[in-house]
C-alpha cells in the first residue's frame, strides 16, 4: 500500500494505477475492484505511452529494466526459475510430492493459460488433457516411489535423511507419509445426502422468517464466510421439505445474503438463479433455492464442509493439502468450467475461492453471479460492478478493454489459480514485498526455476493421489457408473457419446486420403474427445455443426485411455498430424498401440486390422 488513503492496484498486463481509498467501495483482503465507473477511469490512466511501456515491460528483453515493484509476484516466480532456484516457487508443503517433471508440465500449462494473448491459451480440452498427462506422469512417480519403499534397499533408504531420488523428485526425498487428504474441517456435520432431489430446474423459494430461522436470525457465530456479495450463513433445514430446523438436526446448507450497500447484487443474485438454477454437473455447487423478499436477495446452496479451496492455499491455520489432492481440485474445477463452457457460459472471474469443496475434497465452482452467456444480446444485463473480478485474475485483454469477456478470460483465471495451487500464495497480495505481489508476474520470471515456485508447505509431505485409481479420478458423471455405482443425480450420457462422433463421420469422408485411425473408444477419453471434437469443428468450419463439441465435453467416460485396443472396436478416422500426435501422446503414456489405416469403411469407421 503506497500510502493510508493510495492502494496500488496492479491491473492489466500488472501496470500498476494509483487509486484513492473512495475508488475501493469494499474493504476486502482480495481488494475486488470497485464499479464499472471507477475501472473505466481506471482504463483511462493507461494512457497511450503507459500501454508502449506496458508492450515493452512484456518484452522479456526489456525485464531487467522495469521498477521491480511493478512486476508483483510474478516476477518473483519469474526472477527464481531464472536463477535456477526452482524450490523456492514450490509450496514447502508439497515438495516432496513433486516430481520435477510432472511440476514442469503443470507451471507450463500455466503459463500458457497465463498467456498475454489470449490466442496463444490452450483450450479447455487441452487444459483437461494435460492435467490428465501431468496426473499419469505423477502416479507413475508415485509408483516408483512406492515401489523403491517397498524393497528391502528402499526400506533401507527410508532409514536414512537423504534421498535416493534426488534428480526426479522436487525435493528429492522419500517421504511417503499420508499427508492431509482432506479431512472435513467440520466432521459433526452431515453433508447433503447424496439424493438430494436434483436442482434443476426447481428450485425453492424460500420465505425469508424460514431462512432466519434456519441461521439462527443469521447469527454471527455461523458465518462461513464474506464476498463481495455478502456473508454466507451456515443454516440448517430439514431434509426432506427444506423447512428450517435447529441447529445440527437436518441438513446443513449455506446461505448466502445480499449485503444491503451492494449496488449490483440484486443483478448477480438474478443471474445466480437463472445459471446455477438450470445447471447440474458433479463440479458446479447446487443451488438448492432462494428468497426475494422487499430488499432481501438470499441464495442456499448445498453446504460445502470445507468451505474453498482458497481457505487451505492460504491460510496458516488449516492443514495443507497434498499435491494430489490439490491436483484432484483443479481437474474438478477444470471439468466444471467444461461444462460451463460447453454450456455457453462463461464464469467471468475463476478464482480460488470459488471452488468450493465437499467433505471429501471434491471441487465444485460456486459464485456464479457473474457469469454470462456466451454471445447473448441481452447477456450484458447482469453485468456486475465485479466485472473485472478480483484484483489478480482478470485477463489483461479484457481488462483493457472491458468488453468480449469470453472462455479465453476465463482460461486466464484458471492458470492463476493453477499457480496458487503450487506456490500457496495468493494472485495479488498488497501484503507481499516488492516484486512479489502479482503471482502471474513473479512465476513468469521464474522461468525455469520451478522448484522456487512450489507452495513450502507441499514440501516433506508424502506422496498422495486421494486413493483414486490412475484411470478414474472422479470429476465425471461416469466415474460412479465405473464404480459400478449410479448417482441418479448426475446420469451418464454414454449414449450421447457415440452419436457425436457418428454424426460427425459423414463429414470426414471426404478427408480420408492420409487419414489415421483412432478407436473411438479413445476418442471418448474427456479432454481428448472434445480436443478432437474441437479440431474437427475448426477443420470443418464451413459446417461446424457437424460436431456437437457440447456434448463431449462433459458426456464422456474416460475409461478408454489405458485400456489396450480391441478387436471390433470402432474406429474413426481423423486428419494424419490428429492422429500422430493423439497416437505419440498416448504411447507417449504406454496407453495404445500402432494403430492402421486399413478397414475404413466410407465414413471413416473401422475396425482395426489386427
Ligand atoms: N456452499 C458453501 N458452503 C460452505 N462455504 C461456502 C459456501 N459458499 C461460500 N462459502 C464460503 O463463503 C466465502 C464467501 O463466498 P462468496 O461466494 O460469497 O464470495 P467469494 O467468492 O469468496 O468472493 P467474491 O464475492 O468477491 O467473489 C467463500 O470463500 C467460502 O469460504
Amino acid at each position: 500500500m503506497a500510502s493510508k488513503h493510495t492502494v496500488q492496484i496492479t491491473i492489466a498486463t500488472h501496470f500498476p494505477i494509483k487509486l484513492t481509498a473512495n475508488d475501493l467501495p469494499i474493504s476486502h483482503p482480495q481488494w475486488p475492484i470497485g464499479p464499472w465507473s471507477t475501472l473505466k477511469r481506471v482504463y483511462k490512466q493507461i494512457t497511450e505511452e503507459k500501454q508502449k511501456d506496458l508492450e515493452s515491460a512484456n518484452d522479456p528483453s526489456t525485464q531487467g529494466s522495469l521498477d521491480e515493484e511493478q512486476w508483483g509476484l510474478v516476477t518473483w516466480v519469474q526472477d527464481s526459475i531464472k536463477e535456477g532456484n526452482l524450490k523456492n516457487i514450490i509450496d514447502s508443503d508439497i515438495r516432496g510430492e513433486i516430481s520435477l517433471k510432472c511440476l514442469k508440465e503443470y507451471v507450463k500449462l500455466a503459463e500458457r493459460c497465463l498467456h498475454n494473448s489470449p490466442k496463444h491459451r490452450p483450450t479447455m480440452a487441452e487444459i483437461l488433457f494435460s492435467l490428465e498427462s501431468v496426473m499419469a506422469i505423477q502416479e507413475k512417480f508415485n509408483n516408483s516411489l512406492q515401489s523403491a519403499s517397498r524393497t528391502l534397499f528402499g526400506r533401507m533408504v527410508n532409514l536414512f535423511p537423504f534421498s535416493s531420488n534426488q534428480e526426479n523428485s522436487v525435493q528429492g526425498d522419500l517421504n511417503l507419509s499420508t499427508n492431509s487428504k482432506g479431512n472435513n474441517m467440520f466432521p459433526h456435520m452431515k453433508e447433503v445426502p447424496a439424493h438430494f432431489p436434483s436442482p434443476s430446474p426447481i428450485l425453492k423459494e424460500f420465505r425469508f422468517s424460514d431462512l432466519e430461522k434456519a441461521t439462527r436470525s443469521f447469527s454471527p457465530d455461523l458465518i462461513l464466510g464474506v464476498g463481495s456479495f455478502g456473508n454466507v450463513f451456515l443454516g440448517w433445514v430439514k431434509e426432506n421439505t427444506l423447512a428450517p430446523s435447529k441447529q445440527g438436526v437436518g441438513i446443513a446448507v449455506a446461505v448466502k445474503r445480499l449485503n444491503e450497500e451492494s449496488v449490483q447484487g440484486a443483478a448477480e443474485w438474478q443471474a445466480e438463479v437463472n445459471f446455477l438454477g438450470h445447471l447440474a454437473h458433479p463440479n458446479i455447487i447446487r443451488l438448492l433455492g432462494y428468497c426475494r423478499e422487499e430488499l432481501e436477495h438470499l441464495l442456499v446452496y448445498e453446504y460445502m464442509p470445507n468451505k474453498s479451496f482458497d481457505c487451505f492455499l492460504f491460510s496458516v491455520i488449516a492443514e495443507p493439502l497434498s499435491w494430489g489432492t490439490r491436483l484432484l481440485i483443479m481437474m474438478g474445477a477444470v471439468c466444471g468450467m467444461t461444462h460451463l463452457h460447453s454450456n455457453n457460459i462463461v464464469s467471468r472471474g475463476l478464482k480460488s475461492s470459488d471452488i468450493l469443496l465437499d467433505k471429501d475434497f471434491n471441487a465444485k465452482l460456486g459464485d456464479f453471479g457473474l457469469m454470462r452467456r456466451c454471445g447473448s444480446e441481452t447477456g450484458e444485463t447482469h453485468v456486475s460492478t465485479r466485472v473485472m473480478g478480483t484484483c489478480g485474475y482478470g485477463a489483461p485483454e479484457y481488462i483493457r478493454t472491458g468488453v468480449s469477456f469470453d472462455c479465453k478470460c476465463d482460461i486466464y483465471g484458471l492458470g492463476m489459480v493453477l499457480l496458487e495451487s503450487i506456490t500457496g500464495r495468493r494472485a495479488m497480495d498488497a501484503q507481499r514485498p516488492k516484486g512479489q505481489k502479482s503471482l502471474v508476474e513473479w512465476a513468469t520470471r521464474v522461468g525455469p526455476n520451478l522448484k522456487k515456485i512450489m507452495d513450502p508447505r507441499l514440501e516433506g509431505s508424502g506422496s498422495d493421489f486421494g486413493g483414486k485409481s490412475g484411470t478414474s479420478y472422479g470429476f465425471y458423471g461416469s466415474v460412479p457408473v465405473l464404480a459400478g455405482k449410479s448417482d441418479p443425480s448426475f446420469p451418464i450420457q454414454k449414449k450421447k457419446v457415440t452419436p457425436v462422433f457418428l454424426r460427425s463421420k459423414a463429414h470426414l469422408h471426404p478427408r480420408l486420403n492420409t487419414f489415421g485411425v483412432v478407436r473411438i473408444r479413445l476418442l471418448t477419453s474427456c479432454a481428448l474427445g472434445q480436443l478432437i471434437a474441437e479440431k474437427y469443428a475448426t477443420a470443418l468450419s464451413d459446417n461446424t455443426n457437424a460436431i456437437d463439441v457440447n456434448n463431449c465435453a462433459v458426456d464422456v467416460e474416460v475409461t478408454a485411455t489405458t485400456e489396450v485396443l480391441k478387436d471390433n472396436d470402432v474406429v474413426i478416422a481423423i486428419g494424419a498430424k490428429d492422429a500422430e500426435f493423439i497416437a505419440d501422446t498416448l504411447k507417449y503414456n504406454n496407453k495404445i498401440s500402432t494403430l492402421d489405416l486399413q478397414g475404413l469403411d466410407k465414413y471413416g469407421v473401422g475396425r482395426r486390422q489386427s
